[in-house]
């Protein structure tokens, strides 16, 4: 196959964004050096983001990318109905074979008794890293545990069993109170010995007890709902029109009358010379600069037609940035399209034209990016509350996303807008410090400048470093799954307040994985591409650390802590989202929990109290 140069804005982002730079705000996550961005400009894109060989045809895909798109696409169509005009054809009709495929991986976690789910809420004596041990904080536990003689308990569907910990047992089918224990359940949950008590037969559980601050929606019990497929199914909705995809955008010119030329208006390196307070064609007026991306700039401006303000990404002009803005139009086109009430929380198109030789992108406006909060907050975690909202609407917007064909690939929180950056301090109650509480959750999904419909032409590396998939990093191919692996990672950075892959090198990154989620399947390994494949030893581990690894970055990988450590299982939200988490960071992308079936994952049908 062909060598090509190709670089995604992502990759480059992710390294560091020239935005932070901007507002001089350098992330904790990055524990490198700082590129230099003059001679970035000037040079060309860092190397991790230059691809030397073109990726495979999606269509050769070595697993079935349809499921995440099909499935979900029949979700959106409540799950019920015949529906054949969609990438899988006659699978979907007749009520929908991916549907029930869908469900059947969701089912397992749903029948599991409560008594499973109260045995997995026992504290574990693991060390909790600093930011998870502050979310636990306050979470009263009243002593329930898991009637099992060894030091783990086990629950799993099965459906990762290459990335946990211990070895499943039959042998521990009862919990507390003699309540049985399916095989085929969700989580891998440490257990020591002191945790251990007899079956008590007859007790009464208390579940909301357990966790105050978790109430079920409704006056039935946690455990019911927990049993209760129904309470998880998606309501039926009516039926939606097929999903159009826009296959060519032809964008205005608006002449310029100003007699400037581009030394005038131009920096350097391609980018708009903002100034405040200025006219931009006869229709807006620039206000201030809202951030700086690879594509361009965003501005703030005010439209004279609509007498509303307005965000307006001022592309590069430069030919392959121009070339790329031509397809995020076509995706925000196709997004606008088919969602026009935007229920699914993407960006919204305007307007778009030409203007002094760069292409314009007039969004709605939005507040400060998750990032930004979470910076602007200290790096102290969002409310459980707050991540349980932000995950919601961001499945749902990704779920919407798949169902059009379309690949984010750059889902991070830089690129999650708030609507609102309303806050109120608050002196958590438990660590005595003063945090800033959102007062509105609701988030819209920016920055589509990578994706990519799933039948058109892929890149080899996409994705900002710290959210990227197994698979891309393993060159096998990417779909689909991999905006639910950056979702994973964006959840994991919401609740403990930093990045949860902190490299930017890829054995680096692969040691980090197998330490947080667990060893990496061989049959999985071996599927790699050829020169991916290297990266493992005979036993088929990461090989890591390498010769010239730093002592400081082997230090920090060893440190780092498990899903299960992270997530303590101290109340239940954090035994409901360990859960979904696990089902998120499976390696296998065929394997890996669909947009719409993660809506129906147990931990969104619980209401969590108000944060403190
Ligand atoms: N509609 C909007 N309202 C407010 N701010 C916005 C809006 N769109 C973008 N921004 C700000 O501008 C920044 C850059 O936007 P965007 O990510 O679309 O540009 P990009 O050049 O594609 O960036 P990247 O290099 O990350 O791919 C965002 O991080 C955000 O802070």
């Amino acid at each position: 196959m062909a060598s090509t140069v190709t670089a995604t804005s992502s990759a480059f982002a992710g390294n560091n964004s020239p935005y932070m730079d901007f507002n001089d705000c350098g992330r904790k996550r990055r524990r490198r050096q700082r590129p230099n961005w003059q001679e970035f400009y000037k040079n060309g894109f860092p190397q991790e983001v230059i691809v030397i060989e073109d990726s495979a045809s999606p269509r050769a895909s070595p697993f079935d990318s349809t499921k995440h798109a099909a499935s979900v696409w029949n979700g959106y169509n409540g799950g019920y109905e015949n529906w054949t005009d969609v990438a899988n054809g006659p699978a979907l009709a007749n009520g929908g074979a991916n549907t029930q495929e869908a469900a059947a991986t969701t089912q397992p976690f749903m029948q599991q008794t409560y008594a499973s789910s109260l045995a997995a809420a026992a504290p574990a004596r693991n060390s909790i890293p600093t930011a998870a041990g502050y979310r636990s904080t306050g979470m009263p536990y009243n002593g329930a545990a898991a009637a099992t003689p060894s030091s783990t308990l086990a629950l799993s569907t099965g459906n990762n069993l290459s990335a946990t910990n211990a070895p499943v047992s039959s042998s521990y089918s009862t919990l507390a109170n003699g309540m049985p224990l399916s095989p085929t359940l969700a989580v891998w949950m440490p257990m020591t010995q002191s945790m251990y008590q007899p079956p008590m037969p007859n007790a009464t559980y208390h579940p909301e007890a357990l966790c105050p601050r978790l109430r079920p929606r409704s006056s039935n019990s946690i455990g019911a709902a927990l049993t209760n497929t129904a309470a998880v199914q998606p309501a039926k909705r009516k039926r939606a029109s097929p999903p159009t995809k826009v296959e060519r955008v032809q964008v205005p010119i608006v002449p310029d009358t100003s007699g400037l030329g581009p030394a005038d208006f131009d920096e350097e390196d391609g980018h708009y010379k903002v100034v405040a307070n200025t006219n931009f064609t006869s229709r807006y007026t620039i206000l201030r600069l809202l951030g700086q991306g690879t594509f361009g700039k965003v501005v703030q401006c005010f439209d004279q037609v609509t007498k509303k303000f307005c965000a307006i990404k001022i592309i590069r002009s430069i030919p392959k940035y121009r070339e790329a803005s031509l397809i995020e139009l076509r995706v925000l086109k196709t997004i606008s399209q088919n969602d026009p009430d935007n229920e699914n929380k993407c960006i919204q198109l305007r307007d778009y034209f030409e203007f002094r030789k760069h292409v314009c992108i007039v969004t709605d406006l939005y507040s400060w990016s998750v990032f930004d909060f979470l910076k602007s907050n200290n790096y102290i975690p969002f409310p459980a509350k707050h991540i349980q909202s932000f995950a919601r609407q961001l499945f749902k917007s990704v779920a919407f996303l798949h169902e059009l064909n379309l690949v984010h690939t750059d889902l991070k929180p830089e690129n999650i807008l708030l609507v609102s950056n309303a806050c109120h301090a608050v002196r958590s109650p438990t660590l005595g410090f003063v945090q800033k509480i959102l007062d509105n959750c609701d988030i819209c999904l920016i920055d589509f400048g990578s994706a990519t419909f799933n039948d058109e032409y892929h890149s080899s590396v996409v994705s900002t470093r710290h959210y990227r998939a197994p698979e891309i990093i393993l060159g096998m191919g990417w779909s689909f799954p991999c905006d639910i692996w950056s979702i994973g990672c964006l959840i994991v950075e919401l609740f403990t307040g930093q990045a949860l892959f902190q490299t930017h090198e890829n054995s680096e990154h692969l040691a980090m994985m197998e330490r947080i989620i667990g060893k990496f399947d061989r049959s999985f390994v071996n599927r790699a591409a050829r020169p991916a494949r290297k990266m493992f030893d005979s036993k088929g581990n990461a090989m890591y650390p390498l010769s010239n690894t730093p002592r400081k970055n082997v230090k920090y990988v060893e440190s780092l802590k498990s899903l299960e450590q992270i997530f303590a299982p101290t109340c239940m939200e954090n035994v409901l989202l360990l859960d979904l988490l696990r089902k998120i960071f499976v390696y296998d992308p065929a394997k890996r929990i669909t947009a719409r079936e993660a809506l129906w994952h147990s931990y969104f049908s619980y209401e969590i109290a108000s944060p403190l």
